[in-house]
């Protein structure tokens, strides 16, 4: 299969078959939400690598790239101008009306579009994945002792993804992953270390897809099981949460959508990950060099939300205090985490709760989000995540009003609060430690997190921002800090 080298990507440079492209590709990158940068200035755009993945004489032509996207204002990103980004093309003269949506260009007679919108594509990957082929520079693999899907078409996942994913009938569901990052995709580390696990926390892995970026491993694509059947926490929680703020009479604990039962369980269920994950990986004590190290990490992230944020300036001293509790933390430990957990990282099967995408925060590098890191970190998403869904109606409302309801408001705090303590019951009983042992840990790790939040909705979902301001004004207050 041929495969090109990198090129300038300079429109003119006929080595490069994406050059033609690269106006489309700028038009149509901010258009797909797995573009994290969309509130930022591209200054260009190049073809990292490019292969063709399908065989000769196969329709559609299948091409596999990577390209580089380099920005004007590297400030707020730790100085980093270029991201990459893995795109899977379909090519073909006259495609199939149901891809329109996904076209992307045209190069001369041919329409270039999004390939996973194909159902020969998807099709494609998965019997290459099962027959364990390599095509060009990708490698597909299944996983072993593992049962393999029917092969069929797949249907595009449409939804809030930092990435994107198909689904096989209801079987299996493959993600191709977007940042091209050199090494192990940690959401393909841990589902294949949870799984040897015998795990049952988490959708068994199926297989993989392999490539290459700057001479060193790249994981492409990951396919696991798909749970039918299955709804996602934060979606539960936002039905509980709509229930109680419109019975105006009753207490959390009364309405029909009461969800501490499940927060109780998520408790449960992540503590087990966490347990299972100190069971295949190690942990390490979190010594004072240790800490200071994640304040470090902490602090640094602090500085870009505030130079982009200033809500968070007029705050940065007494934040970074706060910050400063992980030195004075109780002995405790380190060890591989999930990273960016919430209740949309959680889906309900009929047997209970699973946990997904254990990618880390996706603006991290990879090397950041394979430190061990403490527990505490999961933990304390979680409890922003309560707070996400309790006041995430209620902020909507707020663009509308004049003033805030405190009726509302307090019935919202309420849900958070029992659900909250409810999700950390769960994890006390199932690890033996109830993290709000450990409260100046846990308050700087919410408080890392709505930081990043901050700068996240900033860039997102601007009209969100309030909620983790909001929780970040209680972190900070004497009296709000109590509320779990
Ligand atoms: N194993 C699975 N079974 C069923 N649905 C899944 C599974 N894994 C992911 N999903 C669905 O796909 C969505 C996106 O998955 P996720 O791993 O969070 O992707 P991303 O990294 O792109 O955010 C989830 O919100 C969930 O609805
Ligand atoms: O799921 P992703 O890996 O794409 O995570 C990113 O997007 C999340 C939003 O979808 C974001 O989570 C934030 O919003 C959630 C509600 O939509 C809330 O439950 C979380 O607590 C809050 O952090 C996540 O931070 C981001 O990395």
């Amino acid at each position: 299969m041929p495969a090109t080298s990198p090129t300038d990507g300079n429109p003119g440079d006929t080595g490069d078959p994406l050059a033609g492209l690269h106006d489309a590709l700028l038009a149509w990158l901010p258009t797909q939400r797995w573009f994290p940068a969309k509130g930022r200035v591209v200054a260009g755009l190049r073809t990292v690598s490019h292969a063709v993945v399908s065989a000769p004489g196969e329709t559609p032509t299948v091409e596999h790239a990577v390209i580089g996207v380099s920005f004007a204002d590297a400030a707020d990103t730790g100085g980093s101008t270029e991201e990459r980004y893995q795109l899977v093309l379909g090519v073909q003269a006259s495609p199939p009306a149901d891809v329109e949506y996904a076209v992307i260009g045209r190069r001369g007679e041919d329409v270039v579009y999004d390939g996973l919108a194909d159902g020969r594509i998807s099709r494609l990957f998965l019997s290459l994945i099962t027959e364990n082929a390599t095509r060009g520079p990708l490698r597909f693999v299944a996983e072993p002792d593992t049962e393999a899907p029917i092969v069929g078409p797949g249907r595009p996942l449409i939804g809030e993804q930092s990435n994107s994913s198909v689904i096989y009938g209801e079987r299996a569901i493959m993600k191709l992953f977007r940042r091209a990052t050199a090494g192990l995709n940690p959401d393909l580390e841990l589902h294949r270390a949870l799984g040897r696990q015998g795990s049952h926390e988490v959708a068994p892995l199926l297989g993989a897809i392999e490539g290459e970026i700057d001479g060193e491993p790249m994981t492409v694509a990951m396919l696991q099981t798909y749970a039918s059947n299955s709804a996602d926490g934060w979606s539960m929680a936002a039905a509980s949460v709509r229930d109680l703020l419109a019975e105006a009479d009753l207490r959390a604990d009364e309405v029909g959508g009461d969800f501490a039962g499940e927060a109780h369980r998520i408790g449960k269920t992540v503590a087990a990950v966490h347990l299972e994950l100190a069971a295949a990986l190690g942990t390490h004590p979190l010594d004072a060099r240790g800490a200071s190290e994640i304040e470090e990490w902490m602090l640094e992230r602090l500085d870009r939300a505030a130079a982009a944020v200033p809500g968070v300036a007029e705050q940065r001293e007494a934040i970074a205090a706060v910050l400063r509790g992980v030195s004075a933390a109780e002995p405790s430990t380190l060890q591989r985490i999930h990273g960016d957990l919430h209740l949309g990282q959680e889906l309900r099967t009929p047997t209970g709760w699973l946990v997904i995408d254990f990618e880390g925060e996706p603006s991290k590098s990879l090397a950041d989000r394979v430190r061990p890191d403490s527990p505490m970190r999961d933990v304390a998403a979680m409890l922003r995540s309560f707070d996400y869904a309790a006041f995430h109606q209620l902020s909507e409302w707020e663009q509308s009003a004049d003033d805030p309801d405190p009726q509302l408001e307090r019935r919202a705090q309420e849900w958070a609060d029992r659900n909250r303590s409810a999700f950390c019951d769960g994890y006390a009983e199932a690890t033996g430690t109830d993290p709000r042992e450990s409260p100046e840990l846990l308050r700087a790790y919410e408080l890392d997190k709505a930081v990043y939040e901050v700068l996240y909705e900033t860039r997102n979902r601007p009209s969100w921002v309030s909620i983790p301001l909001r929780s970040m004004r209680r972190l900070l207050t004497p009296a709000g800090r109590g509320e779990r």
